[in-house]
């Protein structure tokens, strides 16, 4: 399904059709979009598919690839590197042509948030510093990658960088990112009944 709604989402941002096949087109969502709501989850329920321990987040608007708006990007690690691979279409457009810059500033926050949580090091963001040095393409592959610069007690420090996948050393948009380790009267006030209702 995620697949098909990002095709949508995809001709929807794109479409130059005449405006009766769009009143048709939307329509037929809203047909389509009904049942599904019958039966939905609430605030603090983690989908049925998740597994929160596992990493496992089907929904994740980066990765999942049940997502209606991730690219999704594909994450993996090579030795002390995450790597991330995707391409972004034109419902991530900010400049004409080129994606928003907040888009890239989500791209790597969630690039340095697999590197430092896949080292054994899981936080949350508390500052993410991101530097546009060159528009990043639409439709084009993009490669990024993350790794920890600093472990200094509960706070972590990555830096990451996009590039294009043909010129994977000059780097589109660098960020640091310092991350700290939830301490456990933290975690169980910010996700005390996401835990409690997925144990
Ligand atoms: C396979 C699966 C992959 C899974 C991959 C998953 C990737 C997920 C990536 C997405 C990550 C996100 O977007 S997370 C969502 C965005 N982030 C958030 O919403 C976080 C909002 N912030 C907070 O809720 C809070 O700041 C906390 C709970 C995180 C921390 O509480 P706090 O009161 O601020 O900090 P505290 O615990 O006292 O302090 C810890 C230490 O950090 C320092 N510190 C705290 N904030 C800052 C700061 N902005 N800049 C500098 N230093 C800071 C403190 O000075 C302290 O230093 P010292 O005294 O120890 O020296």
């Amino acid at each position: 399904m995620g697949e098909a709604l990002r095709l949508l989402i995809e001709n929807a941002t794109a479409t130059e059709m005449p405006t009766e096949h769009i009143l048709r087109a939307a329509e037929l969502i809203r047909q389509a979009a009904a049942p599904l709501g019958e039966h939905r989850r609430g605030r603090f329920d983690t989908a049925s598919a998740d597994d929160l321990l596992g990493g496992i987040r089907l929904y994740n608007p980066v990765t999942g690839e049940g997502s209606a708006f991730a690219p999704p990007v594909d994450m993996h690690r090579e030795g002390d590197l995450a790597i991330g691979t995707c391409t972004l279409g034109r419902a991530f457009e900010g400049p004409p042509s080129f994606a928003h810059g907040g888009v890239s500033a989500m791209l790597l926050d969630q690039m340095l948030g697999y590197a430092v949580t896949t080292a054994g090091h899981p936080g949350m963001t508390v500052r993410l510093d991101t530097v546009y040095r060159s528009p990043v393409p639409l439709y084009t592959p993009l490669r990024m990658t993350a790794s920890i610069t600093e472990v200094n007690g509960r706070r972590v420090t990555a830096t990451g960088a996009i590039t294009t996948t043909t010129a994977p050393t000059t780097a589109l948009v660098e960020a640091t990112g310092l991350f700290v380790a939830l301490r456990s009267d933290q975690a169980k006030r910010l996700f005390g009944p996401v835990l409690d209702r997925s144990a």
